[in-house]
């Protein structure tokens, strides 16, 4: 373990006994529907500035379509409907008068899947500014976005290539960097090293962590020991019987795996099911 994540175990420790949170996401009685099938039931959840918070549970408890609710990517799926309050920055974003595209512009998403644009490495981070109408200095811009995803010095002397010529764990770093370019306050990233190998998760590991000190990250992830590892706090969800998916149990990461409340949190984190 670096001592980066060491600094971090501790630092989780002493917030155990801070008081007041600074939520910039709650989530509010959320359910969401694909057609007629209730896929999330009722969930309640925070998301503290400048944390990370780790989504866990089982395959199909809704963990990605919580996330992608908060960005209000499911909307773009057919047959999709979110009820409940998405406030943001204490705003309810979850109305049809809030611009989707805006808030997408300030909660950003990385996929399990790096899915660079077949262009340039440079392009790829300056694409998503120049559609703002950024009118600062692209290359400032550019060198930033790539430092502060850990990849300037593997790509300096090839901005010009193809970002579909660099490996994997690359690619995800340069969506990251793309993802940052456009200065959102919230990235959520689902599954984002699933498809790396160790190494390259390590890396995107330790990244996250760098992150946390300018973004409020919220993270799906399958993999226990990676959610212990990154994050600030847990959310364990589970299916019913009906198959909705639910929120079981929300805390401080190491109380979660340590002191689990609830007999089912403690039969996952142990693998007895999953
Ligand atoms: N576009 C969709 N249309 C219909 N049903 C969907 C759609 N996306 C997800 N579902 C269903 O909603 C439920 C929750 O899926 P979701 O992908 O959110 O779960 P998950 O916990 O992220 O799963 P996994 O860990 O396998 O990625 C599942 O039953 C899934 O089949």
């Amino acid at each position: 373990m670096s001592s980066l994540m060491e600094e971090n175990m501790e630092m989780k420790i002493m917030e155990n006994s801070t008081a007041e949170k600074d939520y910039v996401v709650s989530l509010k009685d959320l359910n969401v529907y694909y057609g007629d099938f209730h896929a999330v039931d009722n969930v309640n959840l925070n998301l503290e500035k400048n944390k990370v918070t780790a989504l866990i549970g089982p395959s199909g408890c809704g963990k990605s379509t919580v996330l992608r609710s908060i960005n209000r990517m499911n909307e773009l799926l057919p047959e999709t409907k979110v009820e409940g309050e998405i406030l943001f920055d204490g705003i309810n974003i979850n109305q049809a008068k809030v611009d989707a595209v805006a808030v997408r512009r300030r909660i950003g998403m990385v996929f399990q899947k790096p899915n660079p644009f077949p262009k340039s490495i440079y392009e790829n981070i300056a694409w998503g500014a120049k559609i703002n109408g950024y009118k600062g200095d692209m290359d400032e811009l550019v060198e930033n976005s790539l430092k502060k995803a850990a990849l300037w010095n593997e790509v300096k002397d090839k901005l010009k290539q193809s970002a579909m010529r660099l490996s994997g764990g690359q690619q995800q770093r340069l969506c990251i960097a793309r993802t940052i370019a456009v200065e959102p306050e919230v990235i959520l990233m689902d599954e984002p090293a699933s498809a790396l190998d160790p190494i390259a998760t390590g890396r995107i590991e330790e990244l996250i962590f760098e992150l946390k000190e300018n973004f409020t990250i919220a993270i799906v992830t399958h993999n226990m020991h990676q959610a212990g590892r990154i994050s600030d706090y847990t959310a364990f969800f589970l299916v019913n019987n009906d198959r909705k998916g639910h929120l079981v149990e929300y805390g401080v990461t190491n109380d979660l795996f340590l002191n689990p409340k609830d007999k089912r949190t403690e039969e996952y984190i142990s693998g007895k099911f999953g």
